[in-house]
């Protein structure tokens, strides 16, 4: 049988009001906030381009310049509707996607490895609808549905929401894939794994994020 290849789909908000718990780190005079955010995007962004089990990468979203830098990148864009939060846009993501494997991809996983998503692509093959939580366990990574319709229920608690909806959670050796980035210790966490080039290099040639990710130690 010829196992069909996954559309996934990745939110991205405006950068002016994306990732505000990362203002600690980023609000400092001299770092740049966009600049990270993008960073986090783009790292993520080409992992699952490069997943060897991914056919299309579908990123929503109404910031131009996101739009222009994962185009670049190898994705398609569509626009943010409704117009009304994060599950919404994932559940108009997925109607854009093509084939009968769908999956909604945090957008903040600059550790992520094209072969971890591959392999939880993989285990996710064939159920109807899967998840992997976050390294917290409470929310979610990645959400899966196999000829279903996606349900994202993405949100503070996530995981619990995802697993009462009947998706099975997933389990596996893909800590990248676990390490999403909310706030600057899951950024110091990220780097520690080995975060992607763009976002190690931001990190690296800017002073003022480097000092205050190693003072924070
Ligand atoms: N397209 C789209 N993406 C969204 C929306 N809301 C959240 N996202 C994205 O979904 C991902 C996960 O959301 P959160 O972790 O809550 O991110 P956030 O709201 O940017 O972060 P905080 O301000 O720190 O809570 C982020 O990459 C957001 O850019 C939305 O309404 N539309
Ligand atoms: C929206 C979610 O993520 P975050 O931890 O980035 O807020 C979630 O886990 O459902």
């Amino acid at each position: 049988m010829t196992v069909p290849l996954w559309s996934v789909v990745v939110p991205a908000k405006r950068l002016a009001v994306a990732k505000t718990r990362l203002q600690p780190l980023t609000g400092r005079p001299g770092a740049d906030h966009a600049a990270l955010v993008l960073a986090l995007l783009a790292d993520t962004v080409a992992a699952a381009v490069a997943c060897p089990r991914v056919g299309s990468v579908v990123v929503v979203t109404d910031e131009p310049v996101a739009a222009d830098l994962v185009r670049g990148l190898g994705a398609r864009t569509v626009a943010d509707e409704p117009d009304r939060g994060l599950n919404p846009a994932l559940e108009h993501g997925a109607r854009q996607a093509d084939g009968p494997a769908v999956a909604a991809l945090s957008s903040d996983l600059p550790a992520l490895r094209p072969a971890e998503l591959a392999a939880a692509l993989a285990a996710a093959e064939a159920r109807p609808r899967c998840f992997v939580a976050d390294a917290q366990g409470t929310g979610t990574t990645l959400l899966t549905a196999y000829g279903e319709a996606l349900r994202p229920r993405f949100g503070r608690g996530s995981a619990r929401a995802h697993l009462d909806d009947g998706a099975v959670p997933l389990t596996g050796d893909w800590p990248g894939l676990l390490r999403d980035v909310d706030t600057p210790d899951d950024l110091r966490a990220a780097l520690d794994l080995g975060a992607g080039r763009r976002t190690a290099e931001l990190v690296s040639t800017s002073p003022i994020l480097a000092i205050h990710l190693r003072a924070a130690r």
